[in-house]
């Protein structure tokens, strides 16, 4: 089976509509909450990423969430009994699923092993065991203490109803305490110490929650939620701005293109909905009718010189990819968390980039794009380190470099599986080598 596939630009102007999957951080929200509300709370527009089809697999299994789930019809179940005590369930490369199950299974009878894959037992899950330890919750580290797999028996006698968490390492540690704090006897007062990164992922927590039926205050850096019963609600999931980036991205460095992305909004649950301030930096005008968002390229010189990306951490390798591609020497600071997502998102960057001459130096905090030695190759080879974004953020690389070659290219899966059939539709050639 082919690993690798070459993209080639398309002979004429991009000019299409495509139809972008829901967004998998709404959707896994979503399946959480209609897990533990029972069914209460329905979800439509389910994603077709990896990641929700996992998540949605493991709790449409009766024995994780307590109702018989016959919705989800995409789910693909990945857990096995062990023994008929311990049930293994595996997360693969899903930090939501990691995250949020961590908590979730806190409330559910039973003893679990809760894995993922290799790279998933290298990302920190300590602050927020530490957090659900102090609830009372038993978890134990069935390998390296910290990190992933975990073993977690369910069900326990909450200690206290007020704890605080770090809040500058990953904001799903602190969604994944909001999502089950309804059903903790006491309720949950969540004090977040230091700066919150990631903040809008925070915030459509909290609003589809509201969605859900529960309600919670939030005042100075005390998230504060009550025992309380889920509503009867339908959630819609909107299409994932995250993925709508590659296609601005596109836009960006073609010299004409135009696209209807359906179904998105000017008003978004996704902070990655900032793309449309951000691309209209590089000519990309965004416009909201007929139901979704029409983008055309109208050329202009690039005037943005920093670009704070804390609160939209997976736009960072689209904005960087494009900021290179168009010999625009930015400065990028709010990078501290790329270095524990799928790989080190840094150096992935760093790596890839130099096969164009580009340098994408740290001072501290502070990142910046040394272009002085770049150049546009014939052909360009990329690795994407199991990391679905370095295949989509290098990918329309191929408006400007005649063959992009990517590496282990079906990582695109996690998020957006139809990515190539997508490119494909807007004309672009791919060929499996
Ligand atoms: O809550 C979520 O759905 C997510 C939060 C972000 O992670 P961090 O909070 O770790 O930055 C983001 O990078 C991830 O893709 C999805
Ligand atoms: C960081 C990401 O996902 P997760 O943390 O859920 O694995 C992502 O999709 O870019």
């Amino acid at each position: 089976m082919a690993h690798n596939v070459i993209i080639s630009k398309p002979d004429k102007t991009v000019n299409t509509t495509i139809q972008l999957t829901g967004s998998k951080s709404e959707c896994n929200r979503a399946l959480v909450i209609q897990a533990l509300s029972k069914g209460v709370v329905k979800v439509q527009n389910i994603s077709d990423a990896a990641d929700t089809v996992t998540l949605a697999g493991i709790l449409s299994e009766p024995k994780f969430s307590g109702f018989q789930n016959t919705e989800n019809e995409k789910a693909l179940p990945s857990v096995e009994g062990l023994g008929g005590a311990l049930s293994e369930i595996n997360v693969g490369p899903a930090g939501t699923a990691m995250r949020f199950l961590t908590a979730y299974l806190t409330l559910q009878p039973g003893e679990f092993l809760l894995t993922g894959s290799e790279r998933m037992k290298q990302r920190p899950i300590g602050i927020l065991v530490d957090a659900l330890r102090k609830l009372g919750a038993k978890i134990i580290y069935a390998g390296v203490d910290g990190y992933p797999p975990l073993q977690i028996s369910g069900g326990f006698e909450q200690q206290t109803n007020r704890i605080s968490i770090k809040g500058d390492i990953s904001s799903q540690y602190i969604t994944a305490l909001l999502l089950i704090a309804s059903q903790l006897q006491q309720g949950l007062q969540l004090e977040i110490e230091g700066e919150l990164t990631s903040r809008p992922y925070v915030e459509m927590t909290l609003s589809m929650l509201q969605q859900a039926g529960i309600q919670h205050t939030w005042e100075d850096n005390v998230i504060a939620i009550e025992n309380q019963p889920f509503t009867d609600a339908s959630i819609w999931v909107e299409p994932d701005w995250s993925a709508a980036s590659y296609w601005y991205s596109i836009a960006a460095l073609s010299d004409e293109a135009e696209l209807f992305l359906p179904g998105l909004a000017s008003y978004s649950l996704q902070g990655d909905s900032v793309l449309t301030e951000i691309m209209a930096n590089f000519g990309i005008t965004s416009q909201f009718k007929d139901g979704g968002v029409y983008l055309k390229k109208k050329p202009k010189p690039t005037v943005r010189k920093i670009f704070d990306l804390k609160s939209c951490p997976d736009l960072a390798q689209t904005i960087i990819v494009v900021c290179a591609a168009l010999g625009h020497e930015a400065t990028f600071t709010g990078l501290e968390t790329l270095k524990i997502k799928e790989t080190d998102r840094i150096a992935a960057l760093q790596n890839e980039l130099g096969k164009m001459g580009v340098k994408l130096i740290e001072k501290g905090q502070v990142y910046k794009l040394d272009l002085s030695e770049k150049f546009i190759p014939q052909k360009i080879a990329v690795k994407t380190y199991e990391d679905h974004r370095m295949a989509m953020a290098f990918a329309p690389l191929a408006c400007i470099i005649p063959q992009v070659e990517i590496e282990d290219y079906r990582v695109v899966e996690k998020s957006y599986p139809a990515f190539y059939n997508d490119l494909e539709k807007a004309g672009f050639a791919i060929q499996e080598v």
